[in-house]
């Protein structure tokens, strides 16, 4: 059998101390678990009950947990109060530093941005998206509730080892088209489904030229196929992030999938004629090119949340928009994803264009993206957004239809009322 490992199977070594390969199943050691406000609650429930019999009920590492409210921010409901007490409490008795209460943003946009995920880390997260750090090279993978009470308990969870399917996109994309674009066209040709349980590896030079914000959004919607994890090989841009947040940090530079390492499927792509992609009701594989869906006439732009809320993604939709206001009739709701973000927008000055817009600008959380505590569309709205799910009811009512885009389609369709190429404004 060949030694030439994936990535994946590299960092699954390391976690399980022996050599695996895909297929293995391992009782892998933890290096980061990341739980928030709403997965949180059943975790300490959980944990507690499997430290019933136990004199000392404390977590294996506090130093390795990460705790953030952010979906229910601020408590919107009774019951949201409760569940952050509950997790106040539970920081404060088991001694968590690494804890964000309702001010600092969402989950995938805390982690990385505060240091807390490091290229070849087995990290996991009781949120799906979870899958959005292996944009900096870590394996990354959402797990539920009980799964990160054993992870508090112990520090150790198992898995099989993933097989990796290797997406090569290369070519040059076009103007005013993105990530987001690149990741929408993927998961629209393999099916929501089509890369279950698997590695996804984002490679090719389309991929290698990206910035990590950019990275973050093809990572982020793994799941959106099915995959385990969306893990881009680590290089200098990845290096260069890291060392703003880890001073003297230096890459390991084996931390990649060795030649000839077996792959489930190679799907290679040429990116440099795609146009700006839209993924329509009610399904984020039903991907069509923008021309397909222009002039649908919509009543709600959401810019923000976990795949596309950075200040990247707000200074393209701003520099689109110029000053030409938001449609009449139109509402623009712009939520950055962390405070780091917000503030980055606030000193360029982009706060304030989006206000003179006629934008509504809220504080960093998850916001409508899963139909929370508010901006929410009623029966028969329509709204485009650069969040990651379109499925029926997740922004507000079953009657409701959300189209997925890049925060540019969604900034020239905020200024013309309806699904706009952005290519075209
Ligand atoms: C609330 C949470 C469990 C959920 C997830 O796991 O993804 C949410 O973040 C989402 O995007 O749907
Ligand atoms: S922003 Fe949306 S996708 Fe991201 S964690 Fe929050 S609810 Fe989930």
């Amino acid at each position: 059998m060949s030694d030439k490992q994936t990535i994946t199977e590299k960092i699954f070594s390391r976690a399980a101390e022996r050599p695996v390969k895909a297929g293995d199943f391992v009782l892998a050691n933890i290096d980061r678990a990341m739980t928030h406000d709403i997965t949180g609650p059943l975790a300490v429930e959980g944990f507690y009950e499997i430290m019933r019999n136990e004199k000392e009920k404390k977590v294996w590492d506090p130093d390795k947990i990460v705790i953030l409210f952010d979906h229910q921010v601020p408590a919107d409901s009774l019951n949201a109060a409760q569940n952050h007490i509950m997790l106040r409490k539970f920081v404060a008795e088991q001694d968590i530093k690494n804890f964000y209460d309702i001010f600092e943003g969402v989950c995938h946009q805390v982690m990385p941005e505060k240091g807390h995920v490091l290229p070849g880390q087995l990290v996991v997260g009781s949120d799906s998206h979870t899958c959005a750090y292996g944009s900096l090279g870590a394996f990354a993978t959402g797990i539920g509730s009980t799964d990160m009470a054993a992870v508090f308990a112990i520090g150790k969870l198992w898995f099989r080892v993933p097989e990796t399917i290797r997406f090569e996109v290369n070519g040059r994309l076009g103007e005013r088209v993105y990530s987001k674009d690149i990741i929408l066209k993927l998961i629209g040709d393999i099916g929501a489904d089509g890369a279950r349980y698997k590695a996804c590896e984002y490679a090719g030079d389309a991929v290698k030229s990206l910035d990590v914000s950019q990275r973050m959004t093809i990572s982020n919607m793994a799941i959106e196929m099915g995959g385990k994890a969306g893990i881009i090989e680590p290089d200098s841009i990845t290096e260069e992030y890291i060392k703003e947040r880890v001073p003297g940090y230096k890459l390991d530079t084996d931390l990649k999938s060795d030649d000839g390492a077996n792959y489930s499927d190679i799907r290679k792509y040429d990116v440099s004629d795609m146009p700006p992609q839209v993924a329509c009701p009610h399904n984020v594989d039903n991907v069509v090119d923008v021309t397909e869906v222009e002039g649908k006439k919509i009543d709600q732009v959401l810019l923000g949340s976990c795949t596309n809320g950075r200040f990247e993604d707000l200074k393209i939709a701003a520099d689109i928009m110029g000053d030409r206001p938001v449609a009449k009739g139109v509402r623009l709701l712009v939520i950055p994803a962390s405070r780091t973000e917000y503030m980055k927008a606030l000193k360029a000055g982009l706060v304030e264009q989006f206000m003179n817009a006629g934008a509504l600008v809220e504080s960093p959380c998850c916001g409508p993206c899963m139909g929370g505590s508010f901006g929410l569309l009623g029966p028969g709205e329509v709204c485009i957004a650069t969040s990651n799910r379109n499925f029926k009811g997740r922004q507000g009512s079953a009657d409701a239809f959300v189209y997925l885009s890049s925060p540019a389609t969604a900034a020239a369709s905020a200024i013309k009322g309806k699904i706009t190429d952005p290519r075209s404004v």
